[in-house]
């Protein structure tokens, strides 16, 4: 029986990981969940899987559980970010699903990883804020990290049984978002259009993310760090209907590719049994009802997201932190109606811009360039 313990419950990610355990319960049992302030959902999710601990983000939540919950289904509950690194780190092995959105993410999978254990990981702030920092750790502690992102668990399945010194490149795959080809004019779109991707049902910051592309600027990153590559070995190709996840170009020019219908239950299944694969219901594809699949270059004039992360991968340092942080506090704002669509990327180049890089920087020199980033693009967002 695996131990799992998952951050960020509440969420797309959690529910779908949820979902998953349910499938497999002589296989999976929940250690630990956490979550930011749904405790009715919460309080749901106790009843049925039983964790030992459990955290929110603030202690009135915390309070409001435990006040809703009959006292024999009580478990541990902590709060703050200091609950999450006590959740993190409840399991003596198994594994801990890091589905929390943002840069919370990344202390607990420190916390995770300094006690050596594996980490599936969907939170791929973690790994662009402090990719370096992270790799290094889990091989000093021998920890695994188990890619959650659909394009990282594909790239990782191509992988699975080739030299690593042969890869030519890797070949990341974007749905291109709802503004695609339109509307000619980004100003003016709204909140529920970004909101509304072609094929994917996620949280909002993710959501508004593949629509400007910084999503797929941010997995650029997160490839890079996880895989070894070189950026210069990273190309991203557009393909609207995502069935292929994701591609590895090997040196010889053979490709593979992994491909499935969009539904982030497999990959999260995937890092929950690997090595193994555990047969299951999820839905197959129809090759017959999937019609084309197509392929374009991502359009970097109209979404420049995807070039100011690249810049921002080749520069190094401290600068993908202000790359992320500046970026959340612009979705934030946006999705707020503080700012308009296209200003996300405007306001980013600013804070990138104004930014004195720090090289080879500590974890403390990462946070706090990621503070004064934040305060940066919260001035530029007030205007
Ligand atoms: N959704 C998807 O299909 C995919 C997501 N990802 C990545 O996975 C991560 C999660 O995405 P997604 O599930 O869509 O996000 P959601 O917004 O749906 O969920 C985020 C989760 O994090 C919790 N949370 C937020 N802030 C805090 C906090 N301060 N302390 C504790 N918990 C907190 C939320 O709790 P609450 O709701 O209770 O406030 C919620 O459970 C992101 O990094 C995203 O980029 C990657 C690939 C696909
Ligand atoms: C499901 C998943 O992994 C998301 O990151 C997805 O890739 C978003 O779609 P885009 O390709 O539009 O960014
Ligand atoms: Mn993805």
């Amino acid at each position: 029986m695996r131990e799992i313990v998952i951050l960020g419950s509440t969420g797309s990610i959690g529910r779908q990981a949820l979902d998953v355990i349910r499938r497999f319960p002589g296989e999976l049992r929940v250690a630990g969940l956490a979550a930011g302030s749904n405790w009715p959902l919460m309080a749901e999710q106790i009843r049925e899987f039983r964790p030992r601990v459990v955290a929110l983000a603030r202690e009135e939540a915390a309070r409001e559980l435990a006040q809703n919950l009959p006292p024999e289904e009580l478990p541990d509950i902590f709060w703050g970010p200091g609950g999450l690194v006590t959740v993190a780190t409840a399991a003596d092995s198994g594994v801990v699903l890091n589905a929390l959105t943002g840069t919370v993410g990344l202390g607990p999978t420190v916390a995770a990883l300094e006690k050596g254990l594996d980490i599936a990981l969907a939170n791929k702030e973690t790994l662009v804020v402090a990719g370096e920092l992270v790799m290094k750790l889990a091989r000093e502690k021998g920890a695994r990290i188990l890619p959650v992102d659909s394009e990282h668990s594909a790239i990782w399945q191509c992988l699975a049984g080739q030299p690593r010194n042969r890869v030519g490149k890797i070949i990341l795959t974007a749905s291109g978002g709802p503004f695609r080809k339109e509307p000619a004019d980004l100003s003016r779109v709204t909140v529920d259009e970004a909101l509304a991707h072609p094929n994917w049902r996620m949280g909002k910051k993710i959501t508004i993310d593949s629509a400007t592309l910084m999503n797929k600027g941010l997995e650029v990153l997160e490839a890079h760090w996880l895989f070894a590559v070189h950026y210069d070995q990273i190309e991203v190709v557009v393909h609207p209907q995502s069935i292929i996840h994701s591609m590895v170009e090997f040196v010889d020019g053979s490709v593979i590719a992994q491909l499935s219908l969009p539904d982030m239950r497999l990959p999260i299944q995937y890092a929950l049994s690997y090595p193994d694969r555990w047969p299951g219901e999820l839905p197959r594809v129809d090759w017959f009802a999937l019609g084309e699949l197509t392929f374009e270059p991502p359009d970097t004039n109209r979404f420049p997201c995807l070039a100011l992360a690249y810049a921002a991968g080749r520069t190094g340092g401290t600068m993908p932190a202000v790359l992320n942080a500046a970026n959340e506090v612009a979705v934030d704002a946006f999705l707020a109606g503080e700012i308009d669509f296209t200003t996300i990327p405007r306001l980013v180049a600013g804070v990138m811009e104004e930014h004195a890089v720090i090289y080879e920087p500590t974890l403390d020199e990462i946070l706090a360039a990621d503070q004064w980033a934040r305060r940066a693009a919260r001035e530029k967002a007030r205007g």
